[in-house]
């Protein structure tokens, strides 16, 4: 599992607090990343103790873990309703008198276009984090996840939009990250953001793009895990 910074306790503290909403009869949006990975375990476990839920994955690693701890797995397409999702983050806006309070930008593990697919058809999405992914603004490198034929076309289009685009390069093999979904992922630095509705608006409307990574007016909450505690602040 990939295995970003921060502490295990507080990340354990967040997906295990977030673990206790899932109520019996529960379709679960699983997140990915080394966050939530402490909510599947912790469902896990409540399956284990004959909690009835069906889990729907969003990823490769999600749907490992899943299996491995025994949560039965269904689809978007099979279900009505996803009761829940719960769902790591890379960084969250943490300031209450900003407009942007609450927005998101994931994709550090390539995996934000099925993330956002199940977040947003969740009734409600609980974001777990650890301090270290709090901020007072918006600035942090976007995905983008993008078809493979598009990746120039696209990075032009973002230089163009004044920002500055890095393919993502795979750690254990020669070449770029490929996505569970066959695509590329496009690192794109903007500075600080100002304004991520419109920004998020604009790259969707790039042909070639997938997915980005920002996740605005989509959550619901974020359970922080501290050292020795947890806040939660809702939207
Ligand atoms: O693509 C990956 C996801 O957006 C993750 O939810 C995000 O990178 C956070 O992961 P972690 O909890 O490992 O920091």
């Amino acid at each position: 599992m990939k295995t970003a910074g921060g502490s295990a306790d507080a990340k354990r503290r967040a997906g295990e607090q977030a673990a206790q909403e899932v109520e019996d009869g529960f379709v679960v949006g699983l997140g990915t990343g080394s966050t939530t990975a402490y909510a599947i375990e912790a469902i896990g476990d409540a399956v284990a103790d004959g909690l009835e839920v069906r889990g729907i994955p969003t990823s490769f690693q999600s749907r490992q873990l899943a299996l491995e701890v025994g949560i039965p797995l269904t689809t978007l397409d099979a279900v009505e309703t996803v009761d829940l999702a719960i769902d790591g983050a890379d960084l969250v806006v943490d300031d209450p008198g900003s407009p942007a309070h609450g927005t998101l930008i994931k994709g550090g593990g390539a995996a934000h276009a099925r993330e956002k697919l199940v977040d947003a058809a969740a009734d409600r999405f609980v974001v777990v984090a650890d301090p270290s992914k709090l901020a007072d603004r918006l600035e942090r490198s976007v995905p983008l996840e993008v078809l493979p034929a598009a990746h120039s076309v696209v990075a032009d289009r973002v230089r163009d939009l004044s920002g500055d685009p890095s393919l993502r390069a795979a750690e254990h093999k020669d070449g770029p990250v490929v996505t569970d979904n066959g695509n590329l992922v496009l690192d794109c630095e903007f500075g600080p953001i100002d304004d991520p509705e419109e920004l998020a608006s604009t790259l969707s409307s790039v042909p070639g793009v997938v997915e980005h990574g920002l996740f605005v007016d989509l959550a619901d909450a974020t359970y922080v895990g501290t050292e020795d505690g947890l806040e939660v602040r809702a939207y």
